[in-house]
């Protein structure tokens, strides 16, 4: 299954940085040590019930498709750590619920401090991909700054007599969001390394933009000040 590139070029300094990675921020020397060992990007997957948000996150980080799923109630937290130019990241997925009566009280944290966003839609239902806008909407009004990546995910390509969605009409929405599209499934595992890519290519854009100048690193009365760089990197290999 190819990989769209939709046009995009936002690298952006300004940004909710991960969770140790403010401006300007007092830590004991201790949390410094950790936040240096290990940063945690925190990305939201987001759309529809029943388009197998479920399936891709297990996938990304169990590596297989689950034999059965029931809807998510609230949010699932699956976690990978992954290595990027030779930097350990925690990649933190949050699995939302796409059912209201099932999202509506966790909606607020799902969007707080986020670091990337995946929609999904399954290529099998035009009505999950009519959707989009409604999710692109609640997440432009939870004040997602337009500097945080977003992907789009066409999903269940394996049902290939069923699709309704046309990748062009896909790369086209994708593009005019200034989003890559990946169209993909979580079902087949010839698809496993394109799944690992939606979260790798995102893992590595926020690298690039989050880094800190560990050297910044000041020491003021016992205790430690961080300063985050402003300058994008871009030579991530992704
Ligand atoms: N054929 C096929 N079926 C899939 C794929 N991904 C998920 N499914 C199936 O679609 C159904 C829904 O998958 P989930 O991952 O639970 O969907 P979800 O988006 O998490 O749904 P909510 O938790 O209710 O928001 C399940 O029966 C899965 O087995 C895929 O790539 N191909
Ligand atoms: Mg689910």
């Amino acid at each position: 299954m190819d990989l769209h590139r939709a046009s995009r070029s936002r690298a952006s300094s300004s940004n909710d940085a991960a969770p140790s990675l403010t401006s300007s921020v007092d830590l004991s020397t201790s949390s410094l040590e950790l936040s240096i060992q290990t940063r945690i990007f925190k990305i939201i997957v987001i759309g529809d019930s029943n388009v197998g948000k479920t399936c891709l996150t297990f996938r990304f980080t169990g590596g297989s498709f689950p034999d059965k799923t029931e809807a998510t109630i609230g949010v699932d937290f699956r976690e990978k750590a992954v290595e990027i130019e030779g930097e350990t990241i925690k990649v933190q997925v949050w699995d939302t619920a796409g059912q209201e009566r099932f999202r509506k009280s966790m909606v607020e944290h799902y969007y707080r401090n986020v670091h990337a966003v995946v929609f999904v839609y399954d290529v099998t239902k035009m009505a999950s991909f009519r959707n989009l806008q409604t999710w692109i909407e609640e997440c432009n009004g939870h004040r997602v700054s337009a500097s945080v990546p977003r992907v789009l995910v066409g999903n269940k390509c394996d049902l290939v007599d069923q699709i309704q969605v046309p990748s062009n009409m896909a790369l086209k929405f994708a593009d005019s969001h200034n989003m890559l599209l990946f169209e993909t499934s979580a079902k087949d595992p010839k698809e496993s390394q394109h799944v690992d890519s939606i979260f790798m290519s995102l893992a590595c854009r926020l690298k690039a933009q989050k880094s800190l100048l560990y050297r910044d690193v000041e020491r003021e009365d016992g205790r430690v000040r961080l300063t985050q760089e402003t300058e994008t990197k871009s030579n991530c290999p992704c």
